[in-house]
């Protein structure tokens, strides 16, 4: 028998690194959902190649959807959506990952002013940053704990169970596993909500109140919500519970999904329809914030605060205003960092 076994064990010699991973500092890995390098067709075709042929997204059977991916969309979006992120694209980059860069970074300070030991990074689920390098950066840290927050307040297979599928990819590889832990939705949390009722209230504050407040969230096939998705049921208690903080002015929220890829029905009613025709019946001043998303991206910049705004507009409305994501608001960051304090409670 070896040395080892037969003698009373000294814990050193058994773990020589005897302040190792367990007691290192907790890992925080935020993972939103990526976006291309660069506003260009080649660019725009590498993420969309990598995010379209996730299963989770598009359910159809993979040889025929790799076809229809790759003869049909990945030959003509990318040229068509390029000039789109072109039109919003920020000196430091791509508006999705400069948003979520800086709410990390200022998670990450709030969490130290918390005097926790913590590490703080942000990945992406497709394209980069990478989420096996944020990992591999907490495991070089010395994090043997982890808790991942994907950066969607509301729960989807297509968001939120692709991240957990991607972190759990990367530790099939590993033999040393971090411990784990998930943060995997947030639909109704008081820092959450809260944080969106300032948001509206300091919108009305300054501009005053609008005839209508349309929430519009992304979009999911109807067909995956009949299946079991939570998503639609997360989506409408954020919308409940935010109609509630807005007591006699909840009467003014109303709820639409946009963003609709590809032919079948998706969650209704859609955001721009629902626009075009309080335009035409003569609905004067809409406020439109995207709650679902918590850092402005292509979809909340392009497709409602240009595209949707122009279409209301056209169609007889008088004001369109857009409220922004909560991105990396102060107040907002230091509140989420609570509430991954909390997620992070037991472990210290
Ligand atoms: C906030 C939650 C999101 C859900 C749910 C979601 C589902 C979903 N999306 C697509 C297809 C596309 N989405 C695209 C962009 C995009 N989607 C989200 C968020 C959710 N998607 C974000 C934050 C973004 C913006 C990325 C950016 O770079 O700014 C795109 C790419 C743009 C385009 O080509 O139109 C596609 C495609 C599906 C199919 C789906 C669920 C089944
Ligand atoms: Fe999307
Ligand atoms: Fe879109």
């Amino acid at each position: 028998m070896s040395r080892f076994l037969s003698e009373a064990p000294d814990p050193r010699a058994l773990d020589p690194d005897a302040s190792g991973p367990d007691r290192g500092p907790l890992g925080v890995l935020l993972v939103n959902l990526g976006t291309p390098d660069e506003p260009t067709p080649a660019a725009v075709r590498r993420y969309l190649g990598e995010f379209l042929s996730d299963p989770r997204v598009v359910e159809l059977p993979a040889a025929l959807w790799q076809v229809i991916l790759r003869l049909f969309i990945l030959t003509r979006r990318p040229s068509a959506i390029a000039p789109k992120y072109a039109e919003i694209w920020l000196d430091r980059g791509s508006p999705l990952l400069v948003h979520s860069r800086d709410l990390a970074e200022a998670v990450a300070a709030s969490l130290r002013d918390r005097g926790l030991d913590t590490r703080v990074e942000l990945a992406m689920r497709y394209g980069r940053p990478a989420l096996p390098a944020a990992l591999e950066t907490l495991r070089a840290a010395g994090c043997g704990r982890i808790l991942v927050v994907p950066m969607y307040p509301q729960y989807a297979a297509s968001t939120t169970a692709t991240v957990v599928d991607a972190v759990a990819a990367h530790l099939a590889r590993l033999r040393h596993q971090p411990t784990l832990r998930f943060l995997d939705r947030f639909p109704t949390s008081d820092v959450y909500v809260d944080a969106l009722h300032r948001s509206v209230r300091a919108h009305w504050d300054q501009a005053g109140k609008p005839d209508r407040l349309l929430l519009s969230f992304h979009g999911l096939p109807q067909r995956v919500v009949r299946k079991g998705d939570p998503y639609f049921r997360d989506c409408m208690r954020t919308a409940r519970a935010l109609r509630e903080r807005l007591g006699a002015d909840g009467e003014r929220l109303h709820v639409a999904f946009q963003s609709r890829f590809g032919a079948e029905a998706w969650l209704q009613p859609y955001t721009q329809p629902t626009l075009e025709a309080w335009g035409r019946e003569g609905v004067g001043t809409v406020d439109l914030m995207c709650p679902g998303f918590l850092a402005d991206c292509l979809e909340t910049l392009e497709e409602i605060d240009m595209g949707c705004r122009e279409a209301f507009l056209a169609a007889g409305g008088r004001a369109f205003r857009y409220i922004p994501c909560l991105n990396a608001d102060p107040d907002w960051a230091r509140d989420f960092a609570g509430l991954i304090a909390d997620n992070l409670a037991g472990w210290r």
